[in-house]
């Protein structure tokens, strides 16, 4: 969609910024912008930087160089203290984020409220319904995790990330492990999600998604972040 329809400031905006792995430049000089509503795939070769910068994004890895914004926080200015506040505003959907597998679906979901200052029980409650209902798995909530398919689990992955409400969704190669028939699944909730008016950033390598579901691409290749033209 064109970025235009949205008046608003970007969720996320990198300038001139340098994507480090200790010592290391993994990626130089990386400008772009994503704004409320869109959705975006990040690809390239293994080891081109993707996931160094969804990690910088969401603060796990620090912004030496250049300017990051998300949502109302700088990332080259981010103090420790500030990164949970931020992380708010991110939902993280990655394959090794696991649930917790001694307790049921909406204990995992709770856990993720509390942690993050939630307490009122019955605002928890509606709220994990919602999340619930939102990735189609509304009859989950007294289930644990291994009664669950690995797309299902996914799922709970999602709606765990999506209980703050975030503005922008990170995925990093949220279909790897995933059949194509589950992989439809979860791009469709993915989908819902974005209508609905979360940003998506999605680091892929599943090259069959971006023709079914095409959208904007960002390519990490020999250094550099560009905007890829399929
Ligand atoms: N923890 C780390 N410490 C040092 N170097 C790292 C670390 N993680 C990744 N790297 C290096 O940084 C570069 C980018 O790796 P990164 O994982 O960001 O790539 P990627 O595009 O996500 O790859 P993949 O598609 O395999 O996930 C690679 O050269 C990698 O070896």
């Amino acid at each position: 969609m064109p970025t235009e329809l949205f008046s608003n400031e970007p969720v996320l905006s990198l300038t001139n910024a340098d994507i480090y792995q200790g010592t290391k430049l993994v990626l130089g000089d990386v400008s772009f912008a994503i704004h409320k509503g869109e959705f975006v795939y990040l690809i390239g070769r293994t080891g081109s930087g993707k996931s160094s910068l969804l990690k910088t994004i969401y603060a796990d890895l620090f912004l030496p160089n250049g300017q990051g914004h998300v949502a109302d926080f700088a990332l080259e200015k981010l103090r420790p203290k500030d990164v949970p506040y931020l992380r708010r505003k991110i939902g993280i959907v990655f394959q090794d984020f696991q649930l917790f597998f001694d307790r049921t679906v909406e204990e995992n979901l709770k856990f993720v409220l509390k942690a993050t200052g939630w307490s009122d029980k019955t605002k928890m409650k509606n709220r994990i319904t919602e999340v619930l209902m939102q990735v189609g798995l509304s009859n989950s909530h007294k289930k644990m995790p291994h009664q669950l398919s690995g797309g299902e689990q996914q799922r709970v992955v999602i709606a765990r990330a999506m209980l703050n409400e975030p503005l922008l969704l990170i995925a990093d190669e949220p279909t790897g492990n995933l059949d194509p028939a589950v992989s439809d699944q979860i791009m469709h909730v993915f989908q819902n999600i974005n209508n609905a008016g979360t940003a998506i950033l999605m680091a892929t390598h599943n090259y069959d998604l971006l023709r079914k579901y095409p959208a904007r691409v960002l390519r990490c290749e020999e250094g550099k972040v560009e905007e890829y033209k399929q």
